[in-house]
Formats: C-alpha cells, structure tokens, sequence
C-alpha cells in the first residue's frame, strides 16, 4: 500500500513508548514525518489511555504490589436501568444476561483464505494445536477450547473457550498464543470479535462489486471484505472488485493502512473524509457520454456500503471495566443524527439494487432501530430493510425491537412531544419510534408519495405486515427468535416499519459480544430532497486553481491523443502520444489539493517502464503501463512504485477528472523499488516482496528455482556464498546471472527444473533476492522469513537448524 504519509508501525509506536514490543514487517528504517509522528504519539497515548492496566498510578507510585488493588466493580445502576426499561430481554433473561456480560470474552479469530499457507495454517490448526489442547487443557477449558463458529462459512472463524487475557497469561496456552501473534502479524489471521465478523458476510460481495467501507479504522472488516473479493483468485489475477476504505480519523487512517499491509492487495483506496460528507465524484455532464461509450464509471457508486458507524459500543461491554464506569445514556442520544447521517449518504452513494448493512458494536435502540426507522421515513420506497435471517441459519439472533423510550438526563419519554422545549433540539423526534414529524411510510419529499400498497417489494411486504399486524409481541418486547403475531395494534410508541427484520445478538445466547445489523436494499434513486446535502466543503485549495485543473481535466479528455487505456508494452508510434497524454495527467495532479496529503500520480516513465519490463522478461500480457503510481515529489526520481487494478486506476482517473474530490491516504501494492548498488546492474529498480505474487506467473527471466534444503539455507542466513549450495549447479546458475535483482522459487514435487521450464502453480513460494558479486542475498522482512520458515519446514518435514548450532563458517 503506498501511503500520503509513511503508514504507521504499530513496532515504532510501541518502541517509541518505550514498550520495547517487538519488529512489525515493513516497518524498518523509514523515516517519518512530523505529522505522522504526532500521530503515533497520539494513537499510542490513546491506546495506553484505553488499555487495561495492571494498578492505578496512584498505587504502583507508591510501590504497592497489584495484589493490593481491586478492580472497579463491574457494575453500572444506570446501565441496568436504562436496559431494564428498554426490555432488551425478557424480564425472566435479565439475570443471565447480566452475568454474561460480567464474564471475559471469549477470545475469536479468521483464517485469512486468501493467504498462500491458507491450507498450512488450517492444518496446524486442527492437527498440531486442537489436540495438543484437548489433552492439555480440556480440565480448565473443557473438552473443545477451540472450535469453529458454526455459523462462519467454511469454518474459517474460531472460538476459543478462553479469553484473550487468558492465552496471555495461562502458560499452557503459550506456544499457541505465539502462533496467533506471528500468523497475525503476517496476514494469515486477524484477532477478531465473533460478532464484528457477522456484517460483512450479510453484504454478499461478488468478484466484480465496488464496495465502500464508510467507517473502516482499524479495518477488521476491511480485511474480510478485501479477504472476499481475493478468496477465488488464481496467483497473478486480480479482481473486478475494488474497496474504498474510508474514515475520519487521520490516525486511525494509518491504522488501517498499517493493518491491510498484511493484505497484498492492489484493489483498495483508503480515504479520509466525513462519510457523511463522503464526495460524489461525478462527472461533468459534457463528458458523460464519452465515459458511457468507454464504458468507464461515471460517477463514484457502490453495489456494497458496509455501515459500521461510530457508536458507544456497549455491546463490548466485557472486554473491560472502562465501559461499565463511563456508560450513560447521553452516549448514544448524541451519536443517532451522526448515524443517520452517515446512513443516508450510504443509501445515497449505493447503486440502485445495491446492499448495505448498517451495524453497530451498541446494544442502545437509538443508535440502532430509531436510525433504520428514520432511514426507511426519510428515503421513502427508494429503500427496503431486507430479512436476511435464512441468509446465516445457524447464527443465534434476535428481531429489532418495535418499541423503545428515550432517555435524557434521568427523564424517561416516549414521544418527542412530551420533551421540554430546552432539550427538543438534543432530544430529536427521530429518535423514537413513531416520528410524528413525518408519517410512516410517507417520504420526506412531500411531493412523493409513497403508496404502501402499491406494487413496490418494500410496500408489498409493508402493506402484508400492516394487514398480518406483525410488530411485538404482547408484553411489548420484540419477539425472539420466531416472530410471533400479536392482536395489538401498533400505538404512538411503537414503530410501523418492519423493524423485526433488523438483527440482534445478544451476548448470553452464543457467548459473544452484542451487535446490531440491518440490511437494506436500494430499490430506486433517492430524489434530490432526500439526500444528505454534503454541506462542507473538506477542501482546501483555492476556487480558482480548482476551476484550472477541472479545465486542464476537461482538455485531457477531448484531446486526440488522450488516450488513457492501459498497453502492456508500447511502440514508439504511440509513445510519443502517451507520454504527452501521461505528462498532461501528472501536470493535472502534480500538486495535490488536499493540504498535507501527497498527490497520487501515475508513473510514466516509459524508460524506466521497459528496462524493468526486459530485465525481468514480464509477459505483455501484465499491463504495466497506467497501473503505476508513485507519490513521489518527482515522479521521474520515485523510489517506490505502486500497482493499482484496473478498477483502482479507473477510480483515479475519474477522480483526477472531478478535481480531485477524493482525499486519497494510501492505495496500491507495493511492486518496485529503487536498489543502489555497486554491482553494476543495469535496472535501477528491484522487485518488491509484497508485489512478487502478482507478477511472479508473467516473470520468466532471473528467476532460480531451489531445492527444499537450499531454500532453507538461504531463509536462514540470508546471504549464502555461491559455492556454499548444497546442490551445486543451483549456486552455478546463480552466478551466471548478471548482479541485480532475481527471484528464487520453491515448489512441491518441482525441484531442481531446468529454468525454461518453470510453471507457477498455488504452491510456489518465492522470494526476491540479489545476485551480488559472490553471493546469493534474500530480501525478507524478518516475520516474512520467520513465516517461511515455519511453512517448509512444516511442507517438506525439515529441521531448521539454529545458526548458533551449527556454527558454519559465516556464509559470505
Ligand atoms: C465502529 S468503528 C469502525 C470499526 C471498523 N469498521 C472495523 O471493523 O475495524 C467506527 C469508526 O468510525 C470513525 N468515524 C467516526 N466518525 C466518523 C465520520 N463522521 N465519518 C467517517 N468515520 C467516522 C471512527 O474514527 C472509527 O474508526
């Protein structure tokens, strides 16, 4: 991924706190900027801030051991109150429920299928670590400690039956607990919460869809939803699919960025806006049609929103104590206009038969079914909340409530009209279930009218529901898992709309944390009136140099020889063109209008372009040529150039159009990278680890193919001596190459082929390395190297030696 500022490194946070962790991959030797600095500094104190610690500071100052000190008492009066009142379970539930969520949660993680040792990791899962528990500590934690979720497809998400705090601290559970750090830390597994992994399997993502993460940092969800649009993806193809991966925070942007580094991918944007202010990105009428007939976006739309908007996140309860001391009820009455903000320019950039899910880590109506209802009010029959429940059978959920109150400072309502005029402006009538501000079932627009028996899918099933009377049940407590039908008829408490569809997990019936999930579907456009006005304007430039690079955009296009399609390899006719054409697009971009964000700018250089493309031998039909970007200040002089997929370089190329709308933090997969050296190579540019999957099957010169042994020696002391190969005629091809940049390759069954010969298949592993003067040198991350490591020992059943074991005579 390349980055506007140097992606944060949670090891240079760390170090930098003085918490001495260790070394994250890629996180070497760069150096950072003051703002990125700041920002470190700041997510550190945040994170510490946020973290459990061990005794108060009043305490350990004094010297007192942490035995002396008791943990705050998990309990909150007002919590219990206010959920008491809202029925969110069933009087008869309560006590269960509360002791639940007094209990650590169980610790969860994802096995990423996108990864290369996918079927490795699987394996060491079920066969090394499920029996090693079951014999170790079947006595604390029962008989299946880790099972998968049943409701997870292809059970790639497990549970643990012990917590997080546990696996750090149980000394039996401490070589596993590595092995979750490490596969980690490289992408082959994200930690994440049972629940938080449920919305993006409701969005239903196919290979071609363009998805928006409105609310992404830190990106768990990101990570699965960038893990679905790979998972069936042959090596060295990338999908039609692409992820914009949004949020505000500046900080948590480089979080996010930090974290999809595990993830090589070339089909993600990670951008910094207000989603509620999210941009348009449309294109200018006059050229419209031109972007219809090349059949390029014209505008920035989404078959998939994820919604996972801020909340208070009391449904995360029993991973501390600090929610239980700092829930109120102010918590979630301030977030609900931000939700449905941010939901309604979700519906708005949604393509019509589009999905998006909105979700939510909090138990709180308000910042759940009040922002549907209000969606569903405001955006008329353009929207209809989906009943997704057959979609993850074996998922345990419960219906959206019907009915709810709100609640202001220790003041119970249930309807807007009863609020004192001094809070009507905090207390909004959206937030309850009837909003007599607008008719259910009645747009805003008042020129719309929505017919609830007409022939539309929402309005059918409204109009069922009306007639069926389906809202709660008799003690006004929305049912549980069955719908069950009631005589009553809805009052002004209650809502109208089919709130039942929403989902509910509640933490006592499956062991988990709580969350809300709704999913809704775009039946038509929204009308003008319905849409959130995106009132500010984030940017910050001059209106003049604006209205410039929209007409420098708008001659680019019209002009002959703009011709902006990718070509693997050019001739010179049209070269000359393209440079013009390319050279014009930079001039549009070379100063980016967002303040302290570098421009993107795609990497034309066709010297440069063609000496990589020959030294390396890459296949014409790997398009190069406008997949390249670079954000460097010079981008004749980049030290690193970026792979963007066509469904990234299409978005860029709108968003150079729109003048730039977009504030772009980070995007691309890292490919090529500068490399001085004396050996007199003739490319100036090495290939890049991250990059190498993708190009690797449409490289066919310098690349050596070892033995498992010889890979081995190379993985372990990194710079090996050509004449120091087990197999000699691996470390003679070696030094027949010219010096610079080569691949080596690994495969099962394949050792030792001649060169012309090399296929790839999914069991290839490969490395960059350098042919220097006498030796062969591998360029692995030290995690990257661990990873490998393990995998062949693992593969091929070899013993890696320690170094310090075997004493070898040093290698170079
Ligand atoms: C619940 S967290 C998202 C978690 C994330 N989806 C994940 O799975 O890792 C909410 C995020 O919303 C961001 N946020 C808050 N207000 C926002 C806004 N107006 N626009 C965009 N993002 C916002 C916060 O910075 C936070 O990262």
């Amino acid at each position: 991924m390349i980055a506007s500022r140097t992606p944060v490194s949670l090891h240079s946070l760390l170090v930098a706190g003085g918490h001495g962790k260790r070394c994250v991959a890629g996180a070497g030797g760069r150096k950072r900027g003051r703002v990125q600095r700041r920002h470190l500094t700041q997510a550190l104190e945040s994170f510490w801030r946020h973290a459990p610690r061990p005794a108060p500071p009043a305490a350990a100052a004094r010297g007192e051991a942490n035995r002396s000190w008791q943990p705050p008492p998990l309990e909150n009066p007002a919590f219990e109150e206010y959920y008491k009142e809202q029925r969110i379970v069933r009087e008869e539930e309560w006590d269960d429920f509360i002791s639940v969520l007094r209990k650590p949660l169980p610790a969860t993680f994802r096995i990423n299928a996108s990864s290369q040792f996918f079927k490795d990791i699987c394996s060491k899962l079920e066969n090394d670590f499920k029996r090693y528990l079951e014999s170790e500590v079947s006595d604390e934690y029962g008989e299946d400690a880790i099972r998968p979720l049943p409701w997870y497809p292809g059970n790639l998400a497990w549970h643990l039956n012990f917590s997080r705090k546990q696996l750090r601290k149980n000394q039996a559970l401490e070589s596993f607990h590595e092995f979750l750090k490490h596969e980690s830390e490289v992408g082959n597994i994200t930690r994440q919460e049972a629940v938080s992994m449920v919305p993006p399997l409701f969005l239903n993502i196919q290979p071609d869809h363009h998805v928006l993460d409105m609310c992404a940092a830190p990106g768990s969800k990101t990570f699965q939803l960038l893990e679905m649009i790979h998972q069936s993806k042959e090596p060295g193809l990338l999908p039609r699919a692409l992820v914009v991966a949004n949020d505000v925070n500046a900080q948590r942007c480089d979080l996010l960025i930090h974290n999809m580094k595990r993830m090589c991918t070339a089909n993600l944007i990670v951008t910094n806006h207000e989603a509620q202010n999210f941009p348009d990105c449309r294109i200018a009428n006059d050229l419209s049609e031109i972007y219809k007939k090349d059949c390029k976006p014209q505008r920035l739309e989404f078959d998939r929103v994820l919604c996972d908007v801020p909340c208070s996140g009391d449904g995360t309860i029993r991973k501390g104590h600090d929610m239980w001391r700092k829930w109120n009820s102010g918590m979630g009455n301030g977030l609900h206009l931000l939700q449905v903000d941010i939901s309604m320019r979700g519906i708005a950039l949604l393509k019509v038969g589009g999905r998006m899910v909105y979700s939510t880590c909090s138990m709180n109506p308000v910042e759940n079914e009040a922002v549907i209802a209000e969606l569903l009010r405001r955006s008329g029959n353009s929207v209809e909340l989906l009943d997704v429940s057959n979609e993850l059978p074996e998922l345990v959920h419960r219906p959206g409530l019907s009915t709810w109150k709100v609640q202001d400072k220790g003041s119970w309502f249930q309807n807007h009209d009863d609020v004192p005029c001094d809070r009507k402006n905090v207390i909004l009538p959206s937030m309850f279930p009837s909003n007599n501000s607008i008719q259910e079932g009645q747009s805003v627009c008042d020129d719309i009218e929505v017919n609830t028996g007409s022939n539309g899918s929402f309005s059918r099933n409204f109009s069922i529901e009306k007639t069926n009377k389906v809202y709660c049940d008799t003690d006004g407590i929305s049912n549980s898992n069955t719908t069950k039908h009631s005589d009553s008829t809805p009052n002004s408490t209650s809502s109208n709309f089919p709130l039942h569809r929403c989902m509910r997990i509640v933490p006592h019936d499956q062991d988990s944390g709580a969350f809300f999930i709704a999913v809704l579907h775009k039946l038509s456009p929204l009308h003008e009136c319905q849409m959130v006005e995106v009132t500010k304007t984030e940017v910050l430039d001059d209106d003049e140099s604006l209205e410039e690079q929209k007409k420098i955009s708008i001659d680019a296009h019209t002009s002959e020889d703009s011709n902006l399609t990718e070509v693997a390899l050019v001739t010179d006719d049209v070269k000359n063109d393209q440079a013009e054409s390319g050279n014009r697009m930079n001039k549009l971009q070379d100063q980016c209008k967002w303040k302290g964000v570098d421009p993107v700018l795609f990497f034309r250089d066709l010297t440069v372009i063609k000496s990589i493309v020959s030294f390396f031998a890459i296949n014409i039909s790997f398009p190069l040529e406008g997949h390249l970007v670079t954000r460097s200040a010079d981008p004749n002089n980049a030290r690193r150039i970026y792979y963007v997929s066509k469904s990234v370089q299409e978005i860029l190329q709108l968003n150079v159009e729109v003048g730039e709308q977009l504030k772009i933090a980070s995007l691309g997969l890292k490919m090529f990278e500068t490399h001085r050296s004396k050996d007199g190579c003739p490319c100036a540019y090495r290939l890049s680890y991250e990059g190498l999957p993708l190009l690797l099957p449409y490289i066919s010169k310098r690349i050596l193919c070892a033995s498992p042994n010889d890979f081995l020696r190379l993985l372990q002391y990194r710079t090996v001596n050509f004449a120091h190969f087990i197999n000699a005629r691996f470390g003679e091809e070696a030094a027949s190459l010219i010096p610079g940049c080569c691949v080596v390759i690994l495969r099962e069954g394949h050792q030792n082929l001649d060169l012309g010969s090399i296929t790839m298949d999914p069991t290839t592993i490969a490395i960059v390395c350098w042919r220097g003067k006498a030796t062969l040198n591998a360029m692995v991350s030290p995690p990257d190297r661990k990873e490998l490591l393990e995998r062949i020992t693992q593969r091929f059943g070899l013993k890696a030696l320690r170094v310090e074991e075997e004493n070898p005579r040093r290698q170079n």
